[in-house]
């Protein structure tokens, strides 16, 4: 199984100037419906139909995670338009929206999620260990590190927006 080590920031404000200035180069933008079929304590199944946003090309995935915090375990693979389709009509849930756009930023690439749904952004940093993640010396324009914050876990807010749309 694949690790994912990764941190999670609560941006305060969309970084405009560092990618006016060319201190942030953005690699590319995509728009990403995420669904959760099932959630069992620390373990997730999710789809998602990713489009991206500059050339246009729809792909969708099905993943399966284990674990909380810094550090889990991922299974991700491509399923077929029509396999997604069928799961998100067996789930008839409102997915989670959300405009990804990956940039790099001093030799670290960073992943900016901004919900469209809902009043918030996120800034996400992927390692190769433990130890690079916890070293890892975050700018100020990042914001808060909510890495072990489950209220901003994709699956708590995908939740939330269960709970806000059925009343
Ligand atoms: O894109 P990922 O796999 O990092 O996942 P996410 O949708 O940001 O969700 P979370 O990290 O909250 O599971």
């Amino acid at each position: 199984m694949a690790l994912e080590i990764e941190r999670k920031f609560l941006l305060p404000e969309f970084p405009e100037r560092l990618i006016q200035e060319g201190e942030l180069k953005i690699v590319t933008r995509h728009n990403i419906d995420q669904t959760y079929l099932a959630i069992d304590g620390g373990q997730e199944l999710r789809v998602r139909k990713i489009t991206d946003l500059d050339s246009g090309e729809v792909t969708y995935t099905h993943t399966f995670k284990d674990g909380k915090g810094i550090k889990r375990e991922e299974i991700e693979y491509f399923i077929s338009e029509g396999l997604y389709n069928q799961m998100i009509e067996a789930v008839n849930a409102v997915a989670l929206v959300k405009e990804r756009i990956t940039a790099v930023w001093n030799d670290t690439t960073v992943e900016i999620d901004v919900y469209s749904q809902l009043k918030l952004s996120v800034l996400e940093v992927e390692f190769e260990s433990l130890e690079e993640a916890e070293s890892f010396k975050a700018p100020e324009w990042f914001g808060k590190d909510v890495s072990t914050e489950r209220q901003y876990s994709n699956k708590t807010v995908w939740k939330e927006l269960q709970n806000k749309t059925k009343n």
